[in-house]
């Protein structure tokens, strides 16, 4: 079976998809590294030279490529749902968890981050909140189950999300 982590940029999809492919024994593929390869540069820089379009159409042919080789672990980028050909591939072809965080939360953890090109901007909170506003919407219509991630360890997030793909007979 194909998991997905979806969630705004920080809510921990590339370090709980880590975590819980290396618990349910699953390789573990991140859509943002998957790009990059393909790209032969950083996200950022791409962005920079090419624009958001151009990342966007890597991004869809990429979570197409990897929906296709699973099963796996699949952290998405923050923006995969941005589509509505991406919602549908990961509805169709993944069990979606949506890592519900709210823009404060993810901004205490984002407020240096020098790599995400959506957040170079001088007032990034209210980028993430602006970011929130326009995707949650889209995060919950995509995902099978929603995860509220709090304050919780990425231990304990990890056991949620195994305890419910095991209940399901994943
Ligand atoms: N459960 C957690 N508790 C505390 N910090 C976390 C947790 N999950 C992720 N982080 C931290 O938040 C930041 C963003 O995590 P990351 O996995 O890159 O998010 P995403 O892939 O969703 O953008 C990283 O610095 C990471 O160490
Ligand atoms: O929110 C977004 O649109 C993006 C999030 C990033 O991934 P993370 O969610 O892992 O930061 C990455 O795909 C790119 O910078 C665009
Ligand atoms: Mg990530």
């Amino acid at each position: 079976m194909n998991i997905a982590l979806i969630g705004l940029p920080g809510s921990g999809k590339s370090t709980v998809g880590r975590q819980l492919a290396r618990r349910l024994q699953l390789p573990f593929v991140d859509a943002d590294q998957w790009v990059e390869r393909q790209l032969g540069c950083s996200i950022r820089e791409y962005f920079e030279r090419e624009g958001e379009v151009g990342f966007r159409d890597f991004e869809q042919q990429a979570l197409a490529d990897i929906a296709a080789t699973g099963p796996a672990v699949i952290a998405t980028g923050g923006g995969a749902v941005l589509r509505e050909a991406n919602r549908a591939c990961l509805r169709e072809h993944t069990r979606v968890f949506y890592l519900f965080a709210t823009p404060e939360e993810v901004y205490r953890r984002l407020r240096h981050d020098q790599v995400r090109p959506l957040l170079q901007v001088a007032d990034p909170q209210t980028r993430l909140r602006e970011l929130f506003s326009q995707r949650d919407p889209l995060y919950r219509e995509t995902a099978h189950e929603v995860i509220t991630i709090g304050r919780p360890s990425t231990a304990a997030l990890v056991n949620t999300i195994a305890e419910i793909v095991q209940r399901q007979g994943g």
